[in-house]
């Protein structure tokens, strides 16, 4: 789905930040991380489900082998504000003892999920846990977990698209949209 499919949409504002502009800068930070991690073995962990697109975008950037695994946490449910309770839904396959990990995450908003899903990963005793964001909001500067790439800071707008639901709606669109107000004031 494109942004012309969804102009008549009432509940999407405008297009935010185009699929061109979010795969240039993935090729960007794949090209960081390639760097980074060059010569060693590498574990991605993409965070279900508004983790998805990121992932698979890419991991297809990252001119290197990579492993690839997933874990489910919600703290959202069908609102916009965090519950403040995160939940494993679904836990990872991989044991990740003496792995360098890289968690790979659509957004970084009130910092709940990931300093939580830090935090658990780092007690499996990996080599390493980093986190990859495309999108980190003001409020997740506070974090005390640090961010090692993040592809834009954008201002605090609730966003759908690529990846990011508004009621498991608007996952599939190409684009990052902001949604109206209207729909969730
Ligand atoms: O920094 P936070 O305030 O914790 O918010 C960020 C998280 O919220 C969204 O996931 P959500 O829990 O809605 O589930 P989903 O990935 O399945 O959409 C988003 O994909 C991040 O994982
Ligand atoms: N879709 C969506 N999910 C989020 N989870 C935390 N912040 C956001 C946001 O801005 N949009
Ligand atoms: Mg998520």
């Amino acid at each position: 789905m494109d942004a012309k499919q969804i102009e008549g949409d009432l509940a999407l504002d405008q297009t935010y930040i185009a699929e061109a502009d979010i795969q240039a800068r993935l090729r960007e930070l794949a090209a960081e991380i390639a760097r980074d991690y060059e010569g060693e073995d590498l574990l991605l962990v993409g965070v279900l489900r508004g983790a998805v697109m990121v992932m698979a975008d890419l991991a297809r950037a990252l001119d290197r082998d990579v492993e690839m695994d997933w874990m489910a946490v919600s703290s959202y449910g069908s609102g916009t504000t965090s519950s403040g309770v995160v939940r494993i839904l679904k836990d990872l396959d991989s044991d990740l003892t003496g792995r360098h990990v890289l968690i790979v995450e659509d957004i970084i908003d009130s910092g709940l999920t990931l300093s939580w899903l830090t935090t658990n990963l780092r007690s499996r005793k990996p080599a390493s846990v980093e986190i990859c964001t495309l999108l980190r909001k003001p409020e997740a500067l506070k974090m005390v977990v640090d961010v090692k790439y993040v592809g834009f800071d954008i201002p605090n707008a609730f966003v759908v698209g690529y990846g990011l639901d508004y009621d498991e709606r608007y996952r599939n669109l190409r684009d990052i949209a902001t949604l109206a107000p209207h729909v969730y004031a």
